[in-house]
């Protein structure tokens, strides 16, 4: 075996999903075993260098009673974070399509809560996403008191916007139209700004009418995506809150629609859409720092015997 041969790693097998064009590598992780270091993960997210996606998607066996999966959730840059909407409803997809489970209706355990999925027809999934949490010290978002909009200082203006949980903060601003929003330019900001002390994901709202709605999402840790599932459901509260939405909307995002129920304060968010299976594929992963220190002998020299007597 060659030197540059000894320095692999494993070989992990994963699924390319999306979820709207919000798209994921999926890894069973009960299957076969997977480490995670925040600079392989940010390799692996690489489009160029590596397999591409906005958000990795880990499946594990549940650390709960009553759950049937844990679910780890990582953005592009190697952050692990509480929750994901659109990654939710193609993990569901996955445990079936894999045969880890046959249930149609999934209890799993994220960093964010436990959440309950429900797999319908063609690839469609109904999230129960749990009750948005309004509270800023909870979200985390810096502010006295609770209220609907917010003033915020960002870039020399003072812009408003609505602070929103759904297990992950949210910013959402409204506008006019969504295509002319500075989602390049204020989102990394407001991502970033100190009143977000967990940074967020900034989402910028066009209300059609009281039943549909446009949105573009900044997100944490990956950028502007084609879809948030998360981020559609911050946005139908902060919509619903300020008394321009009804309790069902159909969101349209640049990867396609979503539909979200809020019944109002105290009540869960319910979230649907569709999934989508893009391919199977395998990748060798580097080596483990202490692995490649095993590996690398010098030449000609024999590993040594252990013996009881050399011990
Ligand atoms: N794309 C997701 C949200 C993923 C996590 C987010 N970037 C965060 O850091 O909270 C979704 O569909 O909800």
């Amino acid at each position: 075996m060659t030197g540059a041969r000894r320095s692999q790693g494993p070989l992990l097998s994963f699924t390319k999903m999306h979820g709207l064009g919000n798209d994921f590598m999926v890894v069973d992780a009960i299957s076969q075993p997977f480490r995670l270091r925040p600079e392989m993960i940010r390799k692996l997210a690489d489009r160029h260098f590596g397999v591409g996606f906005d958000q990795l998607l880990v499946v594990e066996p549940p650390g709960l009673p009553d759950v049937d999966f844990r679910y780890r959730i990582f953005n592009a840059d190697g952050s692990e974070v509480e929750q994901c909407g659109n990654g939710a409803r193609c993990f569901a997809r996955f445990v079936r399509d894999q045969r880890l489970t046959n249930r149609r209706v999934i209890r799993v355990q994220t960093a964010g809560g436990v959440i309950e999925l429900r797999v319908g027809r063609e690839g469609w999934v109904t999230v129960n996403m749990g009750v948005p949490e309004l509270n800023p010290a909870a979200i985390p978002f810096a502010a006295d008191e609770r209220q609907v909009v917010y003033p915020i200082d960002v870039d020399g203006q003072s812009v408003e916007l609505s602070a929103v949980s759904m297990g992950n903060p949210h910013g959402v601003l409204l506008v006019d139209d969504v295509d002319k929003a500075p989602v390049e330019t204020l989102g990394p900001l407001l991502e970033r700004h100190p009143r977000f002390p967990a940074r967020a994901n900034i989402g910028f709202l066009q209300i059609i009418d009281r039943g549909r709605a446009r949105l573009r999402v900044f997100e944490r840790g990956s950028g502007e995506t084609l879809a948030c599932g998360t981020g559609a459901c911050a946005a139908v509260v902060a919509g619903q809150l300020r008394g321009l939405l009804d309790n069902q909307v159909r969101i349209t995002l640049p990867g396609g629609d979503l539909v979200i129920e809020w019944q109002g304060e105290g009540a869960p968010v319910m979230m649907e859409g569709p999934t989508a299976r893009v391919f199977d594929g395998q990748i060798r992963l580097p080596a483990e720092p202490n692995q490649r220190r095993r590996n690398r002998r010098p030449s000609g020299r024999q590993p040594e015997r252990r013996s009881p007597g050399n011990r």
